[in-house]
């Protein structure tokens, strides 16, 4: 029997509504608007895609929405400015910094000048140690949004077996904090790691974060494994355009997983929706209201 699709675009859909009740909520009893700041350096095409649509999709849940573009060529300072201006305005609650950077741009330095209550991205080394210490923190958005798939077929992850493949501080590990937190048993592969089909064949939840095209093969999967398919590669078609492909063979899967998120429509969907999640998140934080109930 075929597996079934995991449908990222209604379960992000309905987040968003979520999101956008509260905010209506924050603004009619505080007078309070979320605002989401983002930074975008340089002129990558699929980066100006990501943020575009965080951008429209910010503006849909009636949060404020700042964007900021700098040249390719902008000096560390520059950016360093910017990030305290955006630390100090009361009008922004969350800022993210477009990734990967242009050369010559310290990255861990810009990530670290940002204000750990607006690191809406969970990237400051403050939120990703209070991750792995088992605390609350603002995490990943991608992350969040695999547990938030995964949770869509199983509604405990307690015992499970889960392998993540990749181990980047923007997915992979982060991911790995969540399932611990959920109680599954993890598995945490990389470039280095032996037998990794067989590694993945005795997982039920394979989360596949590499960025190697159909990388992981039918036989690779457990029969009746969830599958969640972070990667994204875009690769030309015949006709000039260019088309995503995840990390995972999908026709292969769905002869033998039980469930699979396709690309697109699958995690990508919830890394933006999960982001005003998390923006909404640090509002409420900074502002001195009760957390969300989204
Ligand atoms: N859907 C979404 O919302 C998002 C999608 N992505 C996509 O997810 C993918 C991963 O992103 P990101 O984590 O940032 O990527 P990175 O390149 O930072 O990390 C890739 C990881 O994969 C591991 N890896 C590389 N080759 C292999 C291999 N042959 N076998 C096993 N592991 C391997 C690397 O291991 P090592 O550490 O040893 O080098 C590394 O840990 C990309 O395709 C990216 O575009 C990313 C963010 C959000
Ligand atoms: N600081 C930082 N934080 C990030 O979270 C971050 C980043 N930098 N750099 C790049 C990656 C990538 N990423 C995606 C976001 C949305 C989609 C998304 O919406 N994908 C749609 C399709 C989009 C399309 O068609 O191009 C989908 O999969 O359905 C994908 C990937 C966030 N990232």
């Amino acid at each position: 029997m075929a597996a079934s699709i995991i449908d990222g675009k209604v379960i992000a859909a309905d987040l968003r509504a979520q999101v956008a009740g509260e905010v209506t909520r924050m603004k009619r009893d505080h007078g309070l608007t979320p605002g989401l700041a983002v930074v975008l350096v340089g002129n990558d095409p699929a980066s100006e895609v990501y943020v575009r649509s965080k951008h429209k999709q910010t503006q849909a849940a009636g949060m404020a929405s700042f964007e900021h573009m700098l040249p390719a060529d902008v000096v560390q300072a520059d950016v360093l400015a910017l990030i305290a201006e955006l630390n100090a305005d009361a009008a922004v609650h969350g800022i993210l910094v477009q990734l990967p950077l242009p050369k010559g741009l310290d990255t861990e330095a810009i990530i670290a000048a940002i204000d750990p209550a607006k690191d809406v991205d969970g990237l400051h080394p403050y939120n990703a140690g209070r991750l792995a210490g088992g605390l609350s923190a603002l995490s990943p958005c991608t992350p969040l949004g695999c547990i938030i798939l995964t949770k869509s077929v199983h509604s405990s992850l307690e015992g499970l077996d889960a392998i993540v493949i990749g181990r980047s501080n923007l997915v992979g590990r982060p991911l790995v904090q969540l399932l611990l937190n959920e109680n599954a048993t993890v598995t945490i592969a990389h470039s280095r790691s032996r037998n990794l089909p067989e590694l993945c064949r005795r997982a039920d939840l394979v989360y596949a974060a590499v960025g190697k095209a159909e990388m992981v093969r039918g036989d690779w999967l457990k029969p009746g494994a969830t599958v969640i398919d972070v990667g994204i590669t875009r690769v030309p078609t015949t006709d000039g355009k260019t088309r995503l492909i995840g990390d995972v063979a999908f026709d292969e899967a769905m002869q033998v997983a039980g469930a699979v998120t396709p690309v697109p429509g699958g995690v990508g969907q919830m890394t933006v929706a999960c982001l005003l999640v998390n923006t909404l998140r640090a509002a409420c934080a900074i502002s001195g209201l009760p957390a969300p109930t989204v």
